[in-house]
């Protein structure tokens, strides 16, 4: 039977082995590598139990979208890792990707801080081939488990020269999500990432469809590069709240924080017998962030509160998690409150 002529030339076999792209999965854990005991189980389970390869093993369809191979980084849930585990991650990436022989990775991650993740190698990983961070909300052993497919969206945005150049990019619900912008929205629902500013496209049966583009500076048009940075700073954020107690702020401090973000309420409010202490604090050296609980839209420059006067420094769009990430990035080059705000409108 002849088969029907469509402009995408879906008909053909997949690529041979020399004209697919290698991308390399590089796993850290999470409930994509999740176990449950029994298929009923889609929120009660172990996160971080199932090696790379067999994460690779049961998709036998993945080499029909690119040459696949797995390294296994860590094996944790995302809640728990720590900015070591970031920035080992981050130049395991970079690495691999100065390879002439990579041309993509594919991170498998715990969902909890996986938006964390996304962003900071999106602004310290100094390469345009794709770069796509995923997870998946029921573990493998669950009843509609829906790593399997998350994954495979991955690779097929991994091996695609169109995802190039587009910023670290995170596959999820069908879904390609900025890794800049997308925040995980929902706790228990496989269509839990969101970003405010939309999904730039969507991967439908191994094919990319793209929509729009970042325009933030991430990658190649960062000025920052993992390959420099070995350590990150300490940045602490606080929620905001009817009925706050100053210890919150004050007591990160001492604890080491060189940066506190307030998750402020609506646009980054700060209650009036809290401004003298985040005064004190910016006085004695501590970096203050205006972020906001709210999640979504962003927090204006003097709106609100004086930041001009206060010497304060505003997070633009990013919601407090996310400008936690940049803080501790732009710390590694700069305190300066000036430069710390050209960079959050930058990136
Ligand atoms: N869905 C998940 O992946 C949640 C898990 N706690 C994690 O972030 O590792």
């Amino acid at each position: 039977r002849e088969m029907p002529q469509g402009p995408a030339n879906q008909t053909t076999a997949p690529p041979a082995a020399a004209t697919k792209a290698n991308v390399v999965i590089l796993a850290t854990g999470g409930t994509i590598a999740g176990a449950g005991a029994d298929a009923t189980n889609s929120a009660t389970y172990q996160a971080a139990k199932v090696p790379v390869d067999k994460l690779i093993a049961a998709i036998p369809s993945l080499g029909e979208l690119a040459n696949v191979r797995g390294e296994q980084v860590f094996q944790i849930a995302s809640e728990s890792f720590t900015n070591a585990q970031l920035v080992q991650l981050a130049k395991r990436v970079s690495q691999l990707l100065k390879q002439d022989d990579v041309d993509g990775v594919v991170i498998t991650h715990g969902t909890d801080t996986l938006e964390e993740t996304a962003y900071f190698l999106d602004l310290v990983v100094k390469s345009d081939k794709p770069i796509v961070v995923v997870g998946s909300m029921r573990p493998s052993t669950a009843l509609s488990a829906d790593g399997a497919l998350n994954l495979t969206d991955a690779v097929a945005t991994a091996a695609n020269p169109a995802s190039r150049g587009k910023g670290v990019l995170v596959t999820m619900n069908d879904e390609i999500q900025a890794g800049r912008d997308v925040t995980k929205r929902v706790n228990i629902k496989p269509s839990a990432f969101f970003s405010q500013w939309g999904p730039l496209g969507m991967v439908v049966e191994g094919k990319t469809y793209w929509f729009r583009a970042p325009v933030k500076r991430h990658g190649t048009s960062s000025e920052f590069d993992i390959d420099t940075i070995d350590t990150l700073p300490e940045v602490a954020i606080v929620y905001g709240s009817g009925n706050m107690n100053p210890a919150a702020y004050t007591s990160a401090v001492q604890a080491g924080a060189k940066a506190i973000v307030n998750a402020g309420t609506g646009n980054g409010s700060v209650a009036g017998y809290l401004v003298d202490t985040l005064k004190d604090l910016r006085a004695k050296g501590t970096i203050v962030i205006r972020s906001s609980r709210v999640g979504d839209g962003f927090v204006l420059r003097n709106a609100e509160q004086p930041d001009d006067k206060y010497d304060w420094v505003v997070a633009h769009d990013l919601n407090p998690q996310k400008a936690k990430i940049l803080a501790a990035v732009a710390m590694t080059k700069t305190s300066d409150t000036k430069e710390l705000q050209r960079i959050f409108w930058e990136y």
